[in-house]
Order: structure tokens, then sequence, then C-alpha cells
């Protein structure tokens, strides 16, 4: 049991009708998940407004409602607090509820439209490698100090955050770091975590369908950096055109990381091929696993972060060259006998899937034919989907549009937004199979000796949803069955 005044501890209150010195049990922001002596936490939804099941979780056994505006009829037995942000009240409360766990670890939030889950998975690993226990929130899964737990978020909600902190305070975790997505600092999923440090990758095109404009999603970004302590760290990519920006109002300490720009942690391409990278960073060698000038600013961000958090320089180095890559980012697989090479890649952006294409142009031999199997997710930022197209009609031989997660939208629908982007010129290059399954298998027919295939959008993802159901589906083992079979 919880003390429902030591539960609003911060939390700026209007009005307050009903006793709070009064023993609570769970809190929630779903009504359907109320029993007898919870919280029920009202919250204006994107799809629905949460106050109109006040009723029915007051009918279910809530002791206490947190909300915006008062119902006209209300339980005599039931305290209702009203409060001006119910999103931040649920932080607050998030973070009372499980003793502030933010706070007896060191937490690194992540930023940016491409790049956390990498960024943030890499620190979790150079982390481990050098000794520590380590925590980690991300797209992927959490991890515990090497205890997996599924997740379906990128930045859970502050309930979820808040009990795998404490979780990972009660095993002794060091450091934890986290993905923290637009989503999430525009819904005040982090507000009220005790940060000790914030990174900011890049700012591409992304989401503009909950953002309305770029502004306002550059602008959500920088929310991020504006709540960070003075005794925090806030280190951004300099190349990028938002990375000042991101600090122009933060009280932390300013740092930046650049391939292209002299500043703090700075990086030059030596050599980047199939096999990996070799740095120069800050007049030291690195070499590392990693491929592709964007993991270059990944490897260079892990770098920077981990001197701020008072690391020695040689070690970090050493460790980071025995890193491996993280799951579902150009993951490749490849034929014995053929020598055909698939690559699994999350990019589900314009700017990701620019990356990808681009690097393996620049560390192919021009014969082989590079074929791109890809498609564009149902119920998101449709305004990415010609884009997307162009960009992988233009840099590859061959392309397959196919279906992503179509969700609740039809797959052709979104597959003629996506053809409506490819320049005459390409056309010939394109072609369409609606089954993502069908579109692999066709991809590895048709390629020859020493090509490359590049699966693009979903990753480490282990479903694909359509219709609005979750169907098993892994792009991974799919390609790496169909290579085996053509070994055969
Ligand atoms: C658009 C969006 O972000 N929605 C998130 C949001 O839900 P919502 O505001 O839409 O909720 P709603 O359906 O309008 O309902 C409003 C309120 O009424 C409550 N309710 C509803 C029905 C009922 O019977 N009783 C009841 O109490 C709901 O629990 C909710 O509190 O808050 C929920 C709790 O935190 C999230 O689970 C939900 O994520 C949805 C499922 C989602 O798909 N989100 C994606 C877009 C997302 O958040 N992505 C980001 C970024 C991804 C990335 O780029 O990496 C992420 O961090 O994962
Ligand atoms: N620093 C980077 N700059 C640009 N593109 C990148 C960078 N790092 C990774 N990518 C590309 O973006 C894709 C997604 O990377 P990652 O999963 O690390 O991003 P994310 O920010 O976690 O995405 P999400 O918003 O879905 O959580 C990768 O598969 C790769 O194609
Ligand atoms: N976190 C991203 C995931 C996109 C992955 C892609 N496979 C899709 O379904 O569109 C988002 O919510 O936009
Ligand atoms: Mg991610």
């Amino acid at each position: 049991m919880r003390n429902l005044k030591d539960l609003l501890y911060k939390v700026s209150l209007e009005l307050v009708i009903g006793p709070t010195d009064i023993a609570v049990s769970q809190v929630h922001f779903d009504s359907r998940a109320i029993n007898s002596g919870d919280v029920f936490i009202a919250l204006k939804g994107t799809a629905v407004d949460g106050h109109q099941f006040i009723e029915k979780a007051v009918a279910h056994g809530a002791k206490a409602v947190i909300l915006e505006d008062l119902p006209d009829y209300r339980s005599e037995n039931v305290t209702y607090v009203q409060v001006n942000s119910a999103h931040e009240a649920l932080a607050l409360i998030g973070a009372n509820y499980y003793d502030n766990p933010s706070k007896d670890l060191k937490l690194i939030g992540v930023t940016g439209t491409n790049g956390k889950t990498t960024t943030t998975s890499l620190l979790y690993q150079l982390f481990k490698k050098l000794g520590f226990k380590t925590g980690l929130i991300s797209t992927v899964e959490i991890l515990i100090d090497g205890k997996v737990v599924p997740t379906k978020h990128t930045t859970p909600d502050p309930l979820t955050i808040n009990s795998h902190l404490a979780s990972m305070r009660d095993a002794g975790v060091d450091y934890c770091f986290m993905e923290v997505s637009s989503h999430g600092i525009d819904q005040e999923r982090v507000t009220g975590l005790h940060f000790v440090g914030g990174m900011f990758t890049n700012l591409t095109h992304d989401h503009l369908d909950y953002h309305n404009s770029f502004a306002e999603y550059r602008d959500v970004k920088k929310r991020f950096f504006d709540m960070l302590p003075s005794q925090a760290f806030a280190i951004t990519n300099r190349d990028d055109k938002n990375g000042e920006f991101m600090l122009q109002n933060t009280k932390a300490r300013k740092l930046g990381y650049a391939l292209k720009t002299y500043t703090d942690y700075r990086a030059q391409i030596i050599e980047n091929q199939f096999g990996g990278l070799q740095l120069k960073v800050n007049n030291q060698e690195l070499w590392t696993k990693m491929i592709g000038e964007f993991n270059a600013y990944n490897v260079l961000a892990i770098y920077g972060c981990a001197i701020e958090l008072g690391l020695d320089s040689t070690e970090v180095l050493e460790a980071i060259s025995q890193l491996d890559g993280v799951s579902g980012r150009f993951q490749y697989f490849t034929t014995a006998a053929q020598r055909i090479t698939a690559i699994v890649d999350y990019a589900h952006t314009p700017d990701a899937l620019k990356n990808v294409l681009e690097t393996i142009n620049a560390i192919r031999t021009r014969n082989e034919k590079l074929i791109t199997v890809v498609g564009c997710g149902g119920d998101r930022d449709k305004s990415k989907r010609p884009i997307m197209a162009n960009i992988a009609a233009s840099l590859s031989d061959q392309v397959i549009f196919t279906s992503d997660n179509p969700r609740t939208e039809n797959p052709d629908v979104i597959l003629a937004d996506m053809e409506a982007g490819v320049e005459p010129i390409d056309f010939k290059k394109t072609l369409t199979v609606t089954d993502r399954k069908n579109a692999i298998k066709t991809a590895v027919q048709m390629a020859q000796e020493n090509d490359i295939i590049l699966i693009a959008g979903k990753g480490h993802e282990t479903y694909q949803e359509i219709n609005g159901v979750r169907l098993d589906f892994n792009d991974r083992l799919i390609v790496a069955d169909l290579l085996k079979q053509l070994n055969k």
C-alpha cells in the first residue's frame, strides 16, 4: 500500500476534493485495469479522452482519481485531484510510486530520429564489457544486467519505465541507457526522471503525422535537453543542423561530436568497408565492426559519452573494437556457394534508407546488383512513403516494394502511395509484391552470384501487423532459410 499524499509529492495541484492522507494500492491510467483501492489517472489521449472512463474506474473500486476536468457527478468516497497536466502528474506519481529509482543509478537518455537503438545498445554492450552492471531501455528490448524483458514501445509509459528502473536498482545496476522518443517527450513519459546525461543523434523526417510539422518535431526533441539538470552533460551531433539548437536553453554541460565540424569529440574515417570502420578518434586509432559513415557517428557518440562518464580513453577504445553489431541493424547473411549477401536493416525513415543504400554503394564493387526490398508502415506518417520509394529506386539496381506493418491500412493503398514517388526513369527497376515473404523470395530468386539484397524497414521485429493483428514474422529467419536452401 502507498499513501496518496506521498504519491502526489511534487505534483502541482489545482484543486483537491476529499482526503489525501489515505492508503491506496496500485496506480493505473487504464480504467480496465482498476481494482479496489487503486488510483485512476484520466489522460486525454490521442484517440479518446480518459475522463470518459472515470465513472467506470470508480465502479471498479478506484479510491482516488487524478484528472484535469472535474466531472459533474462525483462519488463521496473518492478523492478527486485536479491537476493542470495529467500526463505530467502520471510521470511524477510513477516516479514516487517506485521511490524515484532513477536517482539511484546513472541514467543516460538518447534522442534523435535515427540511431537511438544502435547507440544505447552499443553503450549497454560497452559498459557490460568494462565490468559494470548495466541496464537498457530500447525499441528492441529492455535489459536488466542481462535479463531480457520484452517491450512494445521505444520509450514506455512512466509506470513501466519506473518499474524497470526499480528492478535495475534492486539488481545493483550502475548505468542505464535509455531511448527517448519524441512521443515519449511529448507525452511526458520521461518527465521527473533524473538523467546524468543526454545525447542527440540527428534530426530528419519522421513522425510528421503526429507532430504536424518539422519545427514542432524539432521543438519537442529540444524539450528533453531543456529539462536536463546543471550537473548533467548534453552531447549532440554538431554535423547535424539542429545539434546546437538542441542545447540553446539547457542547463547541462554542452558538448559536441562530429566528423566534419571542429568540436569536443572528433573522428575521421580512415577506412570504410564491409569488415568495419577504421577511425581516428581525437587522434587515437579505433577499429570497429560497425559499418558505414552513420555508424562512425554512433561509435563516436558512445566514445564521448563513456569519457564524460569518467572512463579511461584507451580502455574504452579497446572495448569498442570488440563490440558486435545490434540485432536487425545492418545485420548480414551470406551464402558460401553463390556469395550472395543479404542485409537486414531497420531503415524506416528516408534518411536511414538513404544512409544504408549509400553505405552499400560506397563499399561494393560495381559489378554486382543491389536489390532492395522495402515497404512503409501503415497508420504512420504517410508523407515519407513516396520519398522512401524514390530513394530506394534511385539508389538500387532493382527494387521490390512490399508491405511493412500495414496495421489497419490496406497494404495496396500504402504501396500505391510509395509507387507515386518513383521517377519515371527508375520505373523499370521496380516491382511490387504485396506479401513480404514472397517479396523476399523474389529477391533471392533474382539474385545472382555476388549480388547484394537489402531488406529494409523491419530489422529486429518478430511480427508483422496486418489488419490490426500481429502475426509471427521475421525477415532474418526468412532470408537465412532461403539462402540456406540455395546452398544445398
Ligand atoms: C499515439 C500514441 O503515442 N499513443 C500512446 C498513448 O495512447 P493514447 O493517448 O493514444 O490513448 P487513447 O487510446 O487515446 O486513450 C486515452 C486514455 O484512455 C484510457 N482508456 C481507454 C479505454 C478504456 O476503456 N479505458 C481507459 O481508461 C487509456 O488507457 C488512455 O490512458 O499512450 C499509451 C500509453 O503510454 C501508449 O501505449 C500509446 O501508444 C500507442 C499504442 C502507439 O502506437 N504509440 C507509438 C506511435 C509510439 O509511442 N511510438 C514511440 C516512438 C517510436 C520510435 O520512433 O521509436 C515509442 O516511444 O514507442
Ligand atoms: N546515426 C545514424 N544516422 C542515420 N541513420 C542511422 C544512424 N544509426 C542508424 N541509422 C539507420 O537507422 C536505422 C534505425 O536505427 P536505430 O534503430 O538505431 O534508430 P532508432 O532511433 O532507435 O529508431 P526508432 O525511432 O525506430 O527507435 C538503422 O537500421 C540504420 O539504417
Ligand atoms: N518506432 C517506429 C517503428 C517503425 C517500424 C516500421 N517497421 C513500421 O512499422 O513502420 C515507429 O513507430 O514509427
Ligand atoms: Mg529505437
